[in-house]
């Protein structure tokens, strides 16, 4: 039966799609926190719950290989996401973690990791209302586990350590359609090397193109255009924080950052985030922000090449810098950076460069979902201001 699980959970509804006395905002009310469950959810009698420490290299190498091994491909099964070490300590302990919230399951016997998933806390902005929600990823069930009806019992246990902090909401996205997506993104990718990604089958050769001429159509300045345009520093957290959520606020479901937040989140960390900015060489004003977070994928099957090294589009505020000379500016520091490509989803206004900048559409959706959370009409993407890694 098609979502037997998420019929039974307080999301948005299909039937209820047509039903516009239902109100925006929580679908369930909080109910003291004395009684919500206290002991985990029952998992299959083999297995047992375990709280990953991601602080510890040991555990966290083994989050690591079953991401590695077991966690999403792309359609055709020709890549894995390959979320580094780092970046798993990145992304798991923004300001405020709780570490249960790193949450496993072992096999009771021999105490392997098979199955893993997380929530960090966050403040999301919902049209005027900002709400504490938790940002729920990683989930991820060993290949040889699959259909025993593990995720609901995971996806239950996260809900009910995230209750346990007062907390009602959260937000994800999935590759699936699940009842009901606030919006629907399409995924877009930039080429930065054509030859590899047509040798490893990422990108196709167009008709009527040579690899000569592929190469050339894809060919990025050695340098940045823009003066003043440098790596952001810990000194340009407060401006960059007030650009940010200046721009932010157009969105109806963005992010609430504060200026820890952005320390975390956008402070350059080598091979996991990177981030510039335009310092008006003039006024040392800045004015513009871009950034993008790398996340490589394991090539499945390819004798020559064994990682796609990926960029991913994060957080863009142009406020001088046309938006469309920023990013490319952007693409010329990931090409000299050596990233294979470079990915982009049609939020916020970044439709206004796709094309422009010679992005290709992927063949794929990314889906954003928000729990215990009604919005009455799904969103444009162009109205989400929201990027989770
Ligand atoms: C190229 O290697 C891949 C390995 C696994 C899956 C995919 C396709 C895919 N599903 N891509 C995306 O979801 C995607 C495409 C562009 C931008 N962000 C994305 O996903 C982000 C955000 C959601 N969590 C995964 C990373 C590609």
């Amino acid at each position: 039966k098609r979502h037997a699980f998420w019929e039974t959970q307080p999301v948005g509804q299909f039937k209820d799609l047509g039903d516009t006395n239902l109100p925006e905002g929580p679908i369930e009310l909080p109910i003291p926190i004395s009684e919500v469950k206290q002991e985990p959810y029952n998992l299959p009698n083999l297995y047992e719950w375990t709280t990953c420490d991601i602080d510890s290299e040991e555990t966290c190498a083994e989050v690591y290989n079953l991401l590695t091994n077991n966690y999403v491909e792309d359609d055709e099964n020709m890549f894995r996401f390959n979320y580094s070490k780092e970046f798993l300590r990145w992304a798991l302990r923004p300001p405020g973690y709780f570490r249960n919230w790193h949450i496993g399951v072992r096999v009771k016997a021999s105490k392997k990791l098979v199955a893993f998933i997380s929530g960090v806390p966050a403040r999301i902005r919902v049209r005027d209302e900002v709400v504490k929600m938790a940002e729920v990823n990683f989930l991820c069930v060993h290949k040889r586990l699959r259909s025993k009806r593990l995720a609901p019992v995971m996806i239950k246990e996260v809900t009910r350590r995230v209750h346990l902090e007062n907390m009602w909401q959260a937000a994800y996205t999935a590759g699936v359609v699940l009842p009901t997506p606030v919006t629907t993104c399409q995924y877009w990718h930039r080429s930065l090397n054509p030859k590899k990604l047509i040798d490893v089958q990422f990108s196709r050769l167009g008709a009527r193109m040579t690899m000569s001429r592929t190469i050339k159509l894809y060919k990025l300045p050695g340098s940045t255009a823009t003066p003043g345009m440098r790596k952001m520093e810990l000194r340009d957290v407060p401006a960059v924080t007030r650009l940010l959520r200046n721009y932010l606020s157009q969105f109806v479901v963005a992010p609430d950052f504060d200026e820890d937040d952005v320390e975390h989140w956008l402070l350059p960390t080598e091979n996991v985030v990177d981030s510039f900015l335009v310092e008006s060489p003039e006024t040392h004003e800045i004015t513009d922000f871009c950034s993008f977070y790398t996340l490589p994928s394991t090539i499945l099957g390819n004798p020559n090449y064994s990682t796609l090294k990926a960029a991913y589009s994060f957080y863009n505020v142009s406020t001088r810098t046309p938006l469309l000379q920023l990013i490319n500016d952007m693409l010329i520091l990931a090409k000299q950076k050596d990233y294979d490509v470079f990915n982009a989803l049609d939020v916020m206004h970044n439709e206004t460069f796709l094309k422009e900048l010679k992005f290709g559409p992927g063949d794929g959706q990314l889906h954003y979902y928000v729990y215990n959370y009604r919005i009455r009409h799904a969103l444009k993407p162009s109205e989400l201001g929201l990027v989770l890694l």
